[in-house]
């Protein structure tokens, strides 16, 4: 049977030399760390949505930057497609609307956090841009 594939954005929210990332407080996986975001709504583009998304779960307005990567990973359930961008805070305090924990990891500290399973390539990228 086809997997049904699951399109979602994700923002890696960068402050200089430090990117923030956040811990899932529910759900399947619940605990582990990602980059804030979530599902592509029908009739939005990803900018669009990842926008949408930082305000519902971090109630602040980010500014996105460039595509990084188009992740795309096979969960047991279902694929994922994975849209990612660099970001930047407009306006707003990061408040966790929905995650446990949050924390700013600069290059050193990258692997600090049990990523999800789908991000550990994209965090590779990540660390060698951040190296400029
Ligand atoms: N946001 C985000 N999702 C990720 C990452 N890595 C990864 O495998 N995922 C998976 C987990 C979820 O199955 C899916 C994104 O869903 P989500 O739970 O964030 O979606 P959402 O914010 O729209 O939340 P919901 O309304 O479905 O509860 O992608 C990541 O870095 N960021
Ligand atoms: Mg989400």
């Amino acid at each position: 049977m086809e997997r049904k594939t699951i399109e979602v954005v994700a923002a890696v929210i960068r402050d200089n030399d430090k990117i923030f990332a956040t811990q899932r407080g529910y759900g399947e996986f619940k605990g582990g760390w990602e980059f804030p975001g979530g599902k592509i709504e029908k009739n939005e583009v990803p900018q669009q949505a990842l926008i949408r998304e930082i305000k519902e779960e971090l109630d602040t307005e980010i500014e996105v930057n460039d595509l990084i990567d188009i992740v795309e990973y096979d969960y047991p359930t279902f694929h994922l497609k994975m849209h990612c961008f660099w970001a930047s805070v407009k306006k707003g305090n990061l408040v966790l609307k929905e995650h446990e924990a949050a924390k700013w990891l600069t290059k050193e500290t990258l692997y600090s956090v049990e990523w999800l399973p789908a991000d550990l390539g994209l965090v590779e990228m990540i660390e060698r841009l951040m190296a400029k």
